[in-house]
C-alpha cells in the first residue's frame, strides 16, 4: 500500500521530518523564505493526505475543492484565521493550530515590544548608531513608565494572561477585555474586567491578543483610537486585520495617541512606504511573536504529532474547535 503522503508548504530542517520519511512521503516546498505559489498548493492539496501549513498559506473553500484525499490540516500557528474551518469540516477535513507551545514566547514578546514601545529602545539604538549622541540631556529619549500604570489587555486567553502574569511583576494594575470573564485571572493577579470602551479610556497601554475573527476585524478603529489617552501606548501581537492601520496612524499622526508597538499588520510584510513606517514613536516587527529557536521546533514537532494521529485515525492533541 502507498504510504500517506505529507506536503510542508515551507522548507523545514530534515532533523524535524526526516524519521516520518519511514512512515510517510513528504513533499515540501523548497524555500524557507517564499510562500508556496498558488499552483503548487492547489495541486498538493489534489493529492496530500496531510498539509502542514504556515499562517501565510490562505486555504479557502474554493482550494479545498481540489482536497480529495485531505485528512487533517495542522497550521503552524496558534491563529487559524488563514483557514476556512467551515469549509474544511464540511469536507471532514481535522484543522489543527499550536496553542501552548508558544504561549510563554509570544507573552515575552509582547512584554519586550511593549517596553521596548514605552523606553523608545529601538530609537536610541538608531540615534546611537547613526552618529547622533553628543551630549547628555535631561530629557533625552524620555519615555514612559511601565512600572504602576494600567495595562489594558484585549483578548484574555492563554497569552492574555501569560502578558498579565508579566505585568504583575512590574507591579501594573491589569484590566481586560474578553468574550468571557477570566476568573482565574481575576482571582490570581487580581485583573478587572471591563467593557472595551471603558477599557480604552482607562488603560496606559492598550494591548491587543483578539484572534481575528468577524467580530474582532477593525476592532481598533478611528473611534477605539478617539477613546484612548493621549498618553496611550497601543500593542498589537494578534493580527494586524483587528486593527484599522489608516485610524492607527491618524491618531499616532494627530498625537491622540502616543506610541505604538506592532509585531503584526494588515497587509504582511508591510509595504516599505506604508505612512505607519515614517512615524518615529510607531516600533515595528516582522511578525516574531513566536520565533525562538526552541518554540519554533515545539510548534513544528506538534504540527507533525497532530498529522501522525489523525492519519492513524486518533484524536490530535491540539485540534481546532
Ligand atoms: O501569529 C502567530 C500565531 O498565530 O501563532
Amino acid at each position: 500500500m502507498a504510504k500517506p503522503y505529507i506536503y510542508i508548504t515551507r522548507r523545514l530542517p530534515e532533523k524535524v521530518w526526516k524519521e516520518l520519511k519511514r512512515d510517510y512521503e513528504i513533499g515540501m516546498w523548497p524555500s524557507e523564505e517564499e510562500p508556496v505559489d498558488a499552483s503548487t498548493l492547489k495541486y498538493e492539496i489534489s493529492r496530500a493526505d496531510a498539509l502542514l501549513t504556515m499562517l501565510t498559506d490562505r486555504i479557502d473553500a474554493d482550494l479545498l475543492k481540489n482536497a480529495e484525499n485531505l485528512q487533517v490540516i495542522a497550521n503552524l500557528a496558534v491563529g487559524y484565521d488563514n483557514i476556512d474551518i467551515e469549509a474544511a469540516k464540511a469536507k471532514g477535513i481535522t484543522v489543527t493550530n499550536t496553542p501552548d507551545v508558544l504561549t510563554e514566547t509570544t507573552a515575552d514578546l509582547t512584554f519586550s515590544l511593549l517596553m521596548a514601545t514605552a523606553r523608545r529602545i529601538v530609537e536610541a539604538n538608531q540615534f546611537i548608531k547613526q552618529g547622533g549622541w553628543k551630549n547628555w540631556a535631561p530629557f533625552l529619549l524620555a519615555g514612559s513608565d511601565v512600572h504602576h500604570k494600567t495595562i489594558g489587555i484585549v483578548g484574555m486567553g492563554r497569552i492574555g494572561a501569560a502578558v498579565a502574569r508579566r505585568a504583575k511583576g512590574f507591579s501594573m494594575d491589569i484590566v481586560y477585555h474578553n468574550r468571557s470573564r477570566r476568573m482565574e485571572v481575576e482571582k490570581d493577579l487580581g485583573a478587572r474586567y471591563l467593557e472595551f470602551d471603558e477599557l480604552l479610556k482607562t488603560a496606559d497601554f492598550v494591548v491587543c491578543l483578539a484572534p481575528l475573527t468577524t467580530n474582532t476585524k477593525y476592532m481598533f478603529n478611528k473611534e477605539s483610537f478617539a477613546q484612548m489617552k493621549s498618553t496611550a501606548i497601543f500593542i498589537n501581537a494578534s493580527r494586524g486585520k483587528n486593527v484599522d492601520e489608516n485610524a492607527l496612524f491618524e491618531a499616532l499622526a494627530n498625537e491622540q495617541i502616543a506610541a505604538a508597538g506592532l509585531d503584526v499588520f494588515e497587509i504582511e510584510p508591510i509595504d516599505n512606504n506604508h505612512p505607519l513606517l515614517t512615524l518615529s514613536q510607531v516600533t515595528c516587527l516582522p511578525h516574531i511573536g513566536s520565533a525562538t529557536m526552541e518554540t519554533r521546533e515545539q510548534m513544528i514537532e506538534l504540527c507533525l504529532e497532530n498529522i501522525k494521529l489523525v492519519l492513524n485515525h486518533r484524536r490530535p492533541l491540539t485540534p481546532v474547535s
